[in-house]
């Protein structure tokens, strides 16, 4: 019997990123969305714990225990003393390092494919407990939808989301490291008494509405890791500059980037700003998809 998990991607529609902390984070105000792009999980019993990965970027994701996903198994199997006997096959559709949470996704779904493939039953709790254990950003791609992030991002508050709204993604060439991002934000800050980070009410309210205007209205500044990103990677402007060129109501970088995020009115205009990115030249690959998704979600195999 196998089971499989289908995880979504995510971007930041805030991420107000406060001063480093004695261990090193950052504290966030992080307005997350879960976005349509989706990775898939399988785990299925074997001797040991192993994985592979298919798709876009898979040569670049780590096969052995410092994969996410392999962690996440680790840490369900230690928590409930059974063996971590599993495969995990992770077929791979959200950009590798490109600031969607791909790796997140994949911790995520394994730790929900391993309870379900196993009957541990955890409960939410202990799950989310596990998901913040292994990254900021894992327990939002367990509950998906809409979540406002605080303390480092895994201290989760669910929003209300009125109506859908439409994004293409353009896949940068290369990828950018998170923890680098951060370190260039303190470098930037470095003189700056950098404030309190507070998710905007604006905001909370133009998700809660649906209005695709406002939140485009609310967008632009709201990354607090675009300049860093930019930084190191200043091409990213030129794909944001196509896009807006494009007719995108708003563009921004996704999260530690290099993804960039275009908020679009509807479905034909995103077939239209992803033909006219591709053909800019300026990113590998531009994928449409809507927002809000669901969290990590037993798609295949039997439910515990
Ligand atoms: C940029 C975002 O994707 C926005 O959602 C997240 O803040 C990053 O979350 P993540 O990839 O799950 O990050 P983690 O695996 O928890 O941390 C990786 C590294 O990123 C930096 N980090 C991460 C989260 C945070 N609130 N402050 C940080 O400074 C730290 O250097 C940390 O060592
Ligand atoms: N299952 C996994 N999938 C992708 N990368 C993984 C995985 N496990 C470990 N990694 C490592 O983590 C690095 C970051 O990959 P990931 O795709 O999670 O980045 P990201 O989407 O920018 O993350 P985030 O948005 O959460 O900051 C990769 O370069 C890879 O070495």
């Amino acid at each position: 019997m196998s089971v499989t998990v289908r995880v979504p991607a995510k971007v930041n529609v805030q991420l107000a990123v406060g001063g480093p902390r004695p261990d090193g984070f950052h504290d966030l105000a992080n307005v997350f969305l879960a976005v349509g792009l989706y990775d898939e999980v399988t785990a299925t019993p074997a001797d040991e714990l192993t994985v592979t990965c298919e798709g876009p970027g898979a040569d670049q994701v780590p096969l052995d225990r410092t994969n996410l996903a392999a962690r996440a198994a680790l840490a369900l199997a230690e928590r409930h003393g059974v063996e971590p006997a599993v495969h995990l096959h992770i077929a791979k559709d959200i950009p590798v390092a490109g600031g969607m949470a791909g790796g997140s996704a994949d911790a995520a779904g394994a730790l929900l494919a391993c309870d379900t493939l196993w009957g541990t039953d955890a409960s939410r709790e202990e799950l989310l407990d596990i998901c913040a254990e292994l990254g900021s950003d894992v327990p939002f791609s367990l509950v998906g939808g809409a979540a406002l992030g605080t303390g480092r991002g895994e201290q989760l508050r669910p929003l209300d989301v009125g109506g859908t709204f439409h994004w293409v993604f353009a896949v940068a060439d290369g990828g950018l490291s998170t923890p680098a991002v951060y370190r260039e934000f303190d470098r930037l800050h470095a003189h700056d008494a950098v404030p309190e980070p507070v998710a905007s009410q604006v905001l909370l309210d133009a998700l809660a509405k649906g209005d695709a205007d406002a939140l485009a209205a609310f967008l632009p500044g709201s990354n607090g890791l675009q300049p860093a990103a930019l930084s190191l990677f200043p091409k990213l402007a030129d794909t944001l500059t196509e896009g807006r060129a494009a007719g995108a109501l708003a563009a921004l970088v996704s999260g530690s980037g290099p993804t960039t995020a275009f908020l679009v009115r509807d479905a034909d205009a995103a077939r239209n700003v992803a033909e006219r990115l591709l053909a800019s030249g300026t990113c590998r690959a531009a994928r449409a998809a809507v927002s809000p998704a669901p969290g990590a979600t037993v798609v295949r195999g039997a439910q515990a």
